[in-house]
């Protein structure tokens, strides 16, 4: 603790991230002094089971009551599980799952107890992310932006570019790489661009009982349907100037607009439907970006690649082409977070979440004993 929160030097750090895609837990060790990234080491992923799945899925849009307890034992003990099998770690990055996330209303809650992982490796956690930004006015969503700042600085990208997740949401981040700095005005646009997987899977799930639209082999099938797409596309959300952040089912009407498709053509719709959003999002960045490097799940289908690239004037690229781990980012980029947060550094901005100054969120918990492997 003391290294990574008075000092300066590297901290080798692990991130974990439960999304919102509900699929597992994603791990990922990085070193960083807080603001470079000098290397990445290993990852994992821990998958929930149905059952595990099933109580995540109970809980969205709680609170507080049975249903968000049994999810937090559920996270806290895939983490447990997923932690045990690293070592050489100094600080953990815990985000938890987003169970509920309502900024302007009632807050964000992200269930598991960073507090009680501490003890698994002997080291201390920063967790609860989110809050403080939220208390401040912001957003609290996303916080990968401050991780892709430095991720374009270490491909030394020399013109504006965007990094593009595509989780179970989507979220954009505009760099103008001319900046030193993410907190520096200008520097950063980023928010949520609508819904990317979620309601892909949920459809497939429903109709088909299928986890995913795996390589968009549904997709490829079928017709998008324009009528329906256009009525998305009528959704406020869009019309809406970024920062701005989205819980994981604010689309559901939405996707009850492809309700009387044919399975086929409803895919293939929800998925033009999630690009729409991101060339939405696009148009409003400050400058058309040079390139969209994408991360997250969505990457990896070709159907939702293809789309995007026809729709854009600029490359569509995996992360992969400069070098990174896309299925490991968002795990790395709370790694980053949390040696940004125990060294007193932001990890949010107005350009990133609409808070009104910097903000450094997250909640740091210490050992009650060192652990054996540290
Ligand atoms: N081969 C594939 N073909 C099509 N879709 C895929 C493929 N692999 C993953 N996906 C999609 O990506 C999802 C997982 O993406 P990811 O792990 O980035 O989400 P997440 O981290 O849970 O979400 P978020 O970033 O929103 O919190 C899967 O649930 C699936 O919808
Ligand atoms: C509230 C919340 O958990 N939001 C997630 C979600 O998943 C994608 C998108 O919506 C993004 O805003 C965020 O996660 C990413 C990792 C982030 O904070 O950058």
């Amino acid at each position: 603790m003391d290294k990574a929160a008075k000092g300066t030097g590297t901290v080798r750090a692990l991130g974990l991230m439960s999304g919102t895609s509900l699929d597992g837990v994603d791990a990922a060790v990085i070193e960083t002094d807080g603001h470079t990234l000098s290397a990445s080491g290993p990852g994992r992923y821990r998958a929930y089971s149905t059952d595990e799945k099933a109580v995540l899925r109970a809980a969205l849009g709680h609170w507080t009551g049975a249903k968000v307890a049994a999810a937090a034992a559920v996270v806290d003990a895939a983490h447990r599980e997923v932690i045990a099998e690293f070592e050489g770690i100094e600080l953990v990055g815990f985000h938890g799952q987003t169970v509920a996330h309502e900024p302007r209303g009632r807050g964000t809650l992200q269930v598991g107890d960073g507090a009680s992982l501490t003890d698994v490796l002997g080291v201390p956690v920063v967790w609860d992310f989110r809050s403080d930004d939220v208390a401040q006015g912001g957003e609290g969503a996303p916080l990968a932006p401050f991780c892709h700042f430095a991720c374009a600085r270490k491909i030394a990208a020399q013109a504006p570019i965007c990094f593009l997740n595509l989780g179970g949401v989507g979220n954009l981040t505009y760099v103008d790489t001319s900046f030193d700095q993410p907190e520096a005005d200008g520097a950063l646009l980023a928010f949520d661009t609508g819904p990317a997987n979620a309601p892909i899977n949920d459809l497939m799930q429903a109709r088909l009982g299928a986890e995913m639209d795996r390589d968009g082999a549904v997709a490829a099938r079928g017709t998008v349907d324009e009528g329906a797409l256009k009525r998305f596309l009528a959704e406020p959300y869009f019309a809406r100037t970024p920062p701005k952040s989205l819980d994981r089912n604010d689309f559901e009407a939405a996707a009850m607009l492809v309700d009387g498709l044919p399975d086929v053509d409803a895919v293939a719709t929800l998925t033009a439907m999630s690009v729409a959003a991101v060339v939405r999002g696009i148009g409003l960045c400050p400058q058309p970006p040079t390139r969209l490097l994408v991360t997250g799940g969505g990457r990896l289908n070709p159907v939702m690649m293809a789309m995007l690239a026809t729709a854009l004037d600029c490359p569509v690229e995996p992360v992969e082409a400069v070098g990174l781990d896309g299925d490991m980012l968002e795990a790395q980029a709370f790694a980053y977070l949390a040696v940004r947060v125990a060294r007193g550094l932001p990890t949010s901005c107005p350009g990133t979440t609409g808070v009104q100054r910097p903000v450094g969120g997250g909640r740091i918990s210490n050992p009650t004993r060192a652990g054996s492997l540290v």
